[in-house]
């Protein structure tokens, strides 16, 4: 479902409102680059909210559905979603290279066979809500750059697109693994709006400096009284940053 855009701005649309979600993506249209649906909408609402919500926007999707298992479950619940065509599609790295490796097989094998553009593949790093103290109670010591850095260098290995970071990370990975590795960076926060349950967050204008290619944000926008002046605010933000129009 498309492809991605030079608008880098994808609005997260968490909800089990499927009306709510339709409504959001026709009123974006011209204000975003796609938008994501995620584990919220897709537990309720399946393929068919997800063709929906396509319909009303037309614009590029990624399917945030964070896929962490065995690598043959993966490899099954990648191709059981691939009739969707998502422009952009994640799993875990904490799954480990074979599973992503088998993720990316398994995408390529079944779009190929369906007809359909394989998707951006990204590998979900160290989550933006957590932070250091949080990712040491979960046994893993140290900076939380240090785990990001080791996690998209697994994913890069496993032949994936790209990773989800946050933009604090950005500039050490672009360095790492180079400019065409893909990295969408959601913890993003308007300077006007609340950080929420995000830990490790950055502006627009921060994340598009510190090497984002997408920016994922959400209820700065969806939660905004007119969401279509949210984000217009961001976009022309980012516009006078990069000239994006
Ligand atoms: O994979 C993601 O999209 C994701 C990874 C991550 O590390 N942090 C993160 O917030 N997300 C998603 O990005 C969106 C952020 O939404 P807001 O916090 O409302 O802007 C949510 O839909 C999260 O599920």
């Amino acid at each position: 479902m498309g492809r991605p855009t030079a608008n880098p701005l994808f609005v997260a649309l968490d909800t089990t409102d499927v009306g709510e979600a339709t409504a959001l993506a026709a009123n974006l249209h011209d204000d975003v680059g796609g938008v994501k649906l995620g584990l919220e909408f897709f537990a309720r609402h399946g393929h068919k909210g997800v063709r929906e919500v396509f319909r009303a926007g037309g614009l590029p999707l990624f399917l945030d559905l964070k896929f962490h298992d065995i690598p043959n479950t993966v490899a099954g619940a990648v191709r059981a979603v691939m009739p969707l065509a998502p422009a952009l599609l994640n799993v875990h790295a904490a799954g480990g290279q074979a599973m992503m490796a088998a993720a990316r097989d398994s995408a390529q094998t079944e779009a190929a066979r369906l007809g359909v553009a394989p998707p951006r593949l990204l590998a979900v790093t160290v989550p933006t809500s957590l932070d250091a103290e949080d990712l040491a109670a979960t046994g893993v010591a140290g900076p939380v750059s240090d785990q990001v850095r080791r996690l998209a260098a697994l994913a890069h290995a496993a032949g994936l697109d790209g990773v989800v970071c946050s933009a604090l990370e950005a500039p050490l990975l672009r360095a790492d693994l180079g400019p065409d590795f893909l990295l969408v960076t959601p913890g993003v926060r308007p300077t006007w709006a609340s950080a929420d349950d995000q830990k490790r967050v950055a502006t627009p204008r921060e994340a598009l400096e510190a090497g984002a290619d997408v920016l994922v944000i959400g209820r700065p926008i969806t939660g905004a009284s007119d969401p279509h002046r949210a984000a217009r605010r961001i976009l022309d933000d980012l516009i006078a940053e990069r000239n994006l129009a």
